[in-house]
């Protein structure tokens, strides 16, 4: 919580440029992250990595605009890299710093390359957050961790230059666009001062500067991500920068998706037998059916395992989508397996999944099982392991939130998907894991689906991760309070303005900051907030976050329609950026059904939980309400629009002894990089949204409330753990 104390971390100014920070390094290593990038091409972008989970976004997008690109580590000797480069024909045209979990002045911030801003090198630079901040910090600019954060979509105000030209009333990088525009905003450091020679070219609707510019070295930064779907124009910022700054000339063009992946498919498995992980997604039904076609469906074992942890129905539908594509399918229940497995972490050994309560240990031992049966499978099947291969449907989001190495040597850890966990990488060094589609998004793969010929029904079913409900259950022996009271307290007073809690000084603040984010406190209104005793995963300026979920509800409102919907957004993007240990907002229905009499005001604030792990009667209570709530996204034609609903348990029980209650995250993206969450009566009726709450809260015994998440991604992630 830095609402108090806002930490100044900058070191001191003491020169005017920072050109000899220990940031710089001499002649990193030219090591290349993945081999598959190095493209053969007249002129490439190099996109430098400083740990951010969207570089490989970056380079999609360069590439959909018909530009080649080479994501590299910050470090790499860029001379060395040109001279190589242009040694093959390949004319280095122009470097993208990507963003990063790290801060600029902190001890394990990524170094660089010496020539990065030097005139040796003289290249159009353009700085993406972290980007943005290296330049104007190495510049000698300021750059600090400011009170405030700025995570999710915000507007930008375009500046003008005091260019007398018509064309250029705006920066070269802005050409074309409105004076406001939408763009997604994720950092806690800001530009507090611009660096000499510097000008700023867009501030956000917090003030902050937002985008930067040194026109004669072609320097460009922008604290926003270009990158992803949020930024509405980013794409024209993109083509700004490649084709007017950098001068390329957009004649690259991309392979037949489909012809790669099966070449790449053929080049590791020549004659081999491959067992194919199948859960009944998309990605692993692409990922069998682009098998099948490359080394011929005799060679390809199908396995679907149940893990225990799955919808109800979902493998008996499973093998009803599988049946298409006329492969021989085994299906095998290991319930049993998952729930008593264990792994090791670092040399020790973890407790029973059905013991663990911490979401990363229970990822781990999740994705190990699933390794060794399959390889238990191979051996049934009176195979050697070494002889068969193993493909997955990992896609490129599973690898940059594992923090693979296949992809970033810096980004941070946001969760472990179960397919890239240690057991996972020891395969895959072992060179004996196929991933097709692990350069794409779901996107894409749809695309590819398509292309494939599958039924449009599986094309766009709803993704469903590999862990299943494993990771949609809220385990926990006890509350989580660090900080719980002055937390509770803060957002009481910034909700309601009421408390007595809190000195003035600190109410001053509060009051100040939601002026300042435009979110004033509506006094008419009865919206109130209750801190909630539990912990979800988020990612936040590129870093993992597991901090507090916040409920907003209203007792004297009792229709969904009446609910102040646009309000609760709006405390739902700014509680976060002001209480730094919040990262997710609910709110909380309250029904005229079975739960009114529990009235969330009398109980708080809640410092108690009902106790959870993995048993089966919680798995069963799980699976009833997700099933509802699948009956429903049939029924209300929302399967396409609504790209993915998890259903979550919480052990929260507002005071009914033993009961939990249900979360629903109707969650909108393409690459579930970036995501906003559904707005009622717009996205999703009222009436389905009642339809829901009162099916859960009749028929599904035990459950005190049902709560529907505000949140988009960042702060939250898809999932809750
Ligand atoms: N129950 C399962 N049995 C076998 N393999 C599985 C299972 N669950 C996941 N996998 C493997 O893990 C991969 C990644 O899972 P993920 O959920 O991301 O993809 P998917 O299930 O194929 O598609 P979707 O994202 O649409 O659910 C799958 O493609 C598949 O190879
Ligand atoms: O197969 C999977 N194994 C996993 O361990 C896993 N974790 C998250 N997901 C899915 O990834 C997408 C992005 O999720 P998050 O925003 O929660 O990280 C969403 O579609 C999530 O459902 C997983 N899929
Ligand atoms: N996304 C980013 O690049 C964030 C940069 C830095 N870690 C911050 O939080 O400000
Ligand atoms: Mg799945």
């Amino acid at each position: 919580m830095t609402i108090t104390s806002p930490v100044i971390k900058t070191p001191p100014l003491n020169s005017e440029s920072r050109l000899e920070s220990n940031l710089i390094v001499s002649g990193g290593d030219i090591e290349i992250i993945n081999e598959k990038d190095i493209v053969n091409a007249s002129e490439v972008i190099v996109i430098l990595d400083a740990g951010s989970q969207y570089s490989k976004v970056i380079d999609r997008r360069v590439r959909e605009l018909n530009v080649a690109s080479e994501i590299h580590p910050c470090n790499i000797n860029l001379l060395e890299l040109i001279s190589i480069k242009s040694k093959s024909g390949s004319k280095v045209k122009g470097i993208i710093i990507s963003g990063g979990p790290e801060s600029v002045y902190g001890e394990n911030a990524p170094k660089f390359d010496e020539n990065l801003f030097s005139e040796k090198l003289n290249l159009p630079i353009l700085g993406i957050c972290y980007g943005m901040q290296l330049m104007n910090f190495i510049f000698g600019g300021k750059v600090e961790s400011n009170s405030q954060r700025e995570d999710g979509v915000h507007n930008i105000q375009i500046l003008q230059t005091n260019s007398n030209d018509t064309d250029n009333k705006v920066s070269k990088l802005f050409k074309g666009l409105n004076e406001f525009e939408q763009v997604l905003l994720t950092h806690g450091d800001s530009v507090t001062e611009v660096a000499k020679g510097f000008k700023t070219i867009c501030t956000s609707d917090d003030g902050i500067v937002s985008g930067i510019e040194n026109v004669d070295r072609n320097l460009y930064g922008v604290q926003f991500h270009p990158e992803v779907d949020l930024t509405t124009n980013g794409k024209k910022m993109f083509s700004n920068f490649l084709l007017n700054i950098c001068g390329c000339s957009g004649d690259f063009t991309l392979n037949d998706r489909e012809k790669q992946a099966i070449t790449y498919i053929k080049s590791i498995v020549a004659d081999k037998k491959v067992l194919v992980l199948v859960s009944g997604g998309v990605d692993s039904t692409v990922c069998a059916a682009l098998i099948s076609k490359a080394v011929g469906p005799n060679n390809v074992i199908a396995l679907h395992i149940d893990n225990g942890f799955m919808r109800k129905d979902e493998s008996f539908n499973v093998e009803k989508a599988l049946s298409v594509l006329g492969l021989h399918l085994i299906v095998v229940d290991a319930s049993e397996t998952f729930y008593n497995s264990t792994t090791t972490i670092k040399g020790h050994l973890t407790g029973l999944l059905k013991e663990t309560t911490s979401p990363e240990e229970r990822r781990k031992i999740i994705g190990d099982t699933f390794m060794r049966v399959a390889e238990s499978e191979v051996k049934k099947l009176g195979l050697q392991p070494e002889d068969v291969y193993l493909a997955q449907g990992t896609l490129r989001p599973d690898l940059i939130e594992s923090s693979s190495k296949t992809v970033s040597g810096v980004a941070d850890v946001i969760k472990t998907h179960h397919n890239d966990t240690e057991l996972v990488r020891l395969l895959r060094d072992s060179g004996r894991v196929v991933e097709p589609l692990k350069d794409y998004h779901k996107d894409e793969v749809r695309e590819l689906g398509k292309s494939l010929g599958l039924s449009d029904s599986l094309v766009w079913r709803q993704p469903f991760p590999g862990p299943g409900l494993a990771i949609r259950i809220i385990c926990a022996d006890e509350p989580y309070l660090l900080n719980y009271d002055f937390t509770n307290n803060v957002v009481q007073y910034l909700v309601t303005g009421e408390t007595n809690e809190l000195n003035l000084e600190t109410k001053e603040k509060i009051d100040k900051q939601l002026l300042e984010m435009k979110c004033p406190r509506q006094n008419k209104i009865t919206i109130k907030p209750v801190l909630l005793p539990i912990q979800t995963v988020g990612v936040q300026g590129d870093g993992r976050t597991y901090s507090y979920l916040l409920g907003l509800y209203d007792d004297e409102s009792t229709s969904t329609d009446s609910i102040p919907w646009s309000y609760i957004f709006n405390l739902a993007r700014t509680i976060p950026k002001i209480c730094h240990n919040i990262n997710r907002v609910v709110f909380i229905f309250s029904q005229n059904g079975q739960d009114k009499n529990i009235n969330v005001s009398n109980k708080s604030p809640i410092k108690h939980i009902t106790p959870t792990r993995l048993t089966p009667d919680v798995i069963k209570q799980l699976q009833h309400a997700d099933s509802i709530v699948s009956e429903k996204l049939y029924k209300y034609n929302l399967i396409k629009s609504l790209s993915q609903v998890p259903v979550v348990s919480l052990p929260i029980d507002f005071g009914v002894k033993g009961n939990r209650s249900i979360a629903i995250r109707t969650f909108i993206t393409n690459d579930f990089m970036t995501g906003v969450p559904a707005i009622p009566g717009k996205d999703i009726s009222f009436e389905c949204l009642n339809d829901i709450t009162n099916n859960i809260l009749t028929s599904v015994n035990g459950i005190s409330k049902v709560l529907f998440d505000c949140t988009s991604k960042p702060p939250g992630t898809t999932e809750f753990l």
